[in-house]
């Protein structure tokens, strides 16, 4: 469903270009998740960036990333901005900086259902709110629907953009450190949704991490980078059997949510 074939990106820098990705190479597909690893600054978010049609005004790109076959590196800001949203989803690191603050969770997702043309009216799309906030795990979605951003907590927050994200019924969910900024039980839960809404959707999920802890609880596929390269591709089991285990994160208890 989605192939990156020999994708490289280039930042132009003042002291010359930068190749920030380097002939980079997967296949993803429907209900199938892959992680990819590496350090801060191995390139992780261009690619991510990369296949969302977003890899920047600077940036050069080589390469193809396909969607269901429509190149994303070639295709017109107004294509993209179709597919993005109804066929891709987006989980950013920090959902304060997705999430508008100034409207509520529900108008904002119920806006995005309208955008996409995802409910038949504005009455269907607010209606369809609650379940969608409901299938993201966020507890009593009516009350949260009428919340503001900031009067969440990180935890519901994140929660709600991953609704918005899956609102319009995407195939693939590209979701770029969405943990980060949680402590780590709300972090495990999160990730547990993540896995699990792939599973029911057979939504196919590229989780963009530095942290060993949420690659092994993701499972599926690691896809190693370092310095822009792909160093490492295979299950998760093997490919992480090869560097420390990290502390794992607590197990989520059932009905745990925050
Ligand atoms: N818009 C940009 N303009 C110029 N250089 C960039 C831009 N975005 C990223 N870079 C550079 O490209 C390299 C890869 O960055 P990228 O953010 O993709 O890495 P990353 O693995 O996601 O790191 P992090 O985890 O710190 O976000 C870095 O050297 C970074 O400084």
């Amino acid at each position: 469903m989605l192939t990156v074939e020999a994708l490289s990106v280039e930042y132009a820098l003042p002291d010359g270009p930068l190749r920030a990705v380097d002939e980079v190479s997967f296949t993803l597909a429907s209900g199938e998740a892959l992680v990819l690893l590496g350090e801060s600054g191995s390139g992780k978010s261009t690619v991510a960036r990369a296949c969302l049609g977003m890899a920047g005004r600077g940036a050069r790109t080589r390469g193809r990333v396909l969607l269901d076959g429509d190149d994303l590196l070639t295709a017109d800001e107004r294509t993209l901005s179709r597919i993005r949203g109804r066929r891709i989803g987006y989980v950013p690191q920090d959902p304060s900086g997705y999430l508008d603050p100034l409207r509520r969770i529900g108008p904002q997702i119920a806006g995005m259902l309208r955008r996409h043309r995802a409910a038949a009216g504005r009455r269907a799309a607010a209606a369809a709110v609650p379940g969608l906030l409901a299938a993201a795990g966020v507890p009593d979605p009516e009350r949260v629907a009428r919340a503001f951003p900031h009067e969440l907590s990180g935890g519901l927050r994140q929660r709600a953009a991953v609704a918005l994200a899956v609102s319009c019924g995407p195939r693939l969910l590209v979701a770029d450190e969405p943990t980060t900024a949680l402590d780590a039980l709300v972090r495990a839960q999160v990730l547990d949704l993540l896995r699990a809404l792939c599973a029911e959707r057979d939504l196919a999920l590229l989780l963009v991490t530095h942290d060993l802890a949420a690659a092994h609880r993701i499972g599926g596929r690691v896809a190693v980078l370092r310095d822009g390269r792909l160093v490492r591709t295979g299950p998760a089991a093997e490919v992480l059997a090869g560097y420390p285990h990290p502390v794992d994160v607590p197990a989520a208890r059932p009905g745990a949510r925050r």
